[in-house]
């Protein structure tokens, strides 16, 4: 069976606005405002542990907002959000990373000039500085702690495939490469949580194909969570177990992508055409 396979036959997430509690990721209420546009208006995200939830909508929906603001990158107007019970809505973005938050971003943010390798240590900064500390109090030695984290890297790089490229500059990679640099990054930290702001975007079909086979297998693999915004709908339907829709920044519906995406209102606000699975 493929991962992909996998995700849709055994998927237990459930995206539900009346029943955040108990989810490794949660949030209720969440709004933002820029000024007088509402971008995001009373949104509930239920994230279960090890699985792959999706949110999808028009463009300017609010997608982004709602990842940056479960990132700490966009302070929270109104809400509340919660990482494993612990309510993390004051923290900043490298406290909440430091929980195990992380993201990718919609527009690539890769250090062209610098290797694959040296891109995926600047990701871990956050935790390295600990490895870093601990060394020393531990009498290890920051060579050691250091070393720790090129194995860490390494490692993540060669379960993605990347280890020939480790010591390629990150701007001389094809675009699906990049892409796929970005997420070892954010693995290489052991996130809890991997955000992923629409990470097929750019690809080609070949890439999409790759990329969707990925996603599916980072909860087991990792045993992580993903939350993924994203357009391409064969990528959100093969790897979530669960959708969100927001249109004006307000939830629209939820539920399994198979309901989701044969919504009439998903369709008429978004879709056009029904997705058929
Ligand atoms: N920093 C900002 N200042 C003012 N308005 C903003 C800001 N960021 C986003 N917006 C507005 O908030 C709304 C939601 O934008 P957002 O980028 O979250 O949508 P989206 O669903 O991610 O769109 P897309 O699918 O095109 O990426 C849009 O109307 C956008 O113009």
């Amino acid at each position: 069976m493929t991962a992909t396979a996998q995700r849709m036959d055994g998927g237990t997430g459930v995206l539900a606005a009346e029943s955040t509690a108990g989810h490794l990721l949660s949030a209720t209420g969440l709004v933002k405002r820029f000024g007088g546009l509402i971008a995001v208006d009373g949104v509930d995200l239920a994230v279960p542990a090890n699985d792959i939830v999706g949110i999808i909508g028009p463009n300017g929906a609010g997608k982004t907002t709602l990842l940056n603001m479960l990132s700490g990158a966009l302070a929270v107007d109104e809400g509340t959000i919660r990482l494993d019970g612990v309510d993390i809505t004051q923290r900043n973005a490298a406290s909440r990373a430091a929980l195990g938050l992380r993201r990718t971003f919609q527009n690539i943010r890769l250090f062209g000039g610098m290797t694959v390798l040296e891109n995926v240590l600047v990701g871990m900064h956050v935790q390295t500085r600990g490895w870093i500390a601990g060394g020393i109090i531990g009498g290890w030695g920051v060579a050691r702690a250091e070393r720790a984290a090129v194995e860490t890297a390494a490692t993540v790089l060669t379960t993605l495939g990347l280890e020939s490229c480790a010591n390629s500059l990150a701007g001389s990679l094809s675009y699906g490469q990049q892409r796929r640099v970005e997420i070892a990054r954010a693995l290489a930290s052991s996130p809890r949580v991997l955000l992923l702001d629409e990470p097929a975007a750019g690809l080609n079909s070949a890439e999409k194909r790759e990329a969707t086979e990925l996603i599916c297998s980072l909860p087991e693999r990792y045993g992580l969570s993903v939350v993924l915004v994203e357009h391409d709908m064969d990528l959100v339907s093969d790897t979530c177990s669960a959708i969100s829709v927001i249109e004006y920044g307000r939830p629209l519906c939820d539920g399994r992508p198979a309901e989701v995406l044969n919504d009439q209102r998903v369709i008429d606000a978004y879709l056009g055409t029904a997705v058929v699975r």
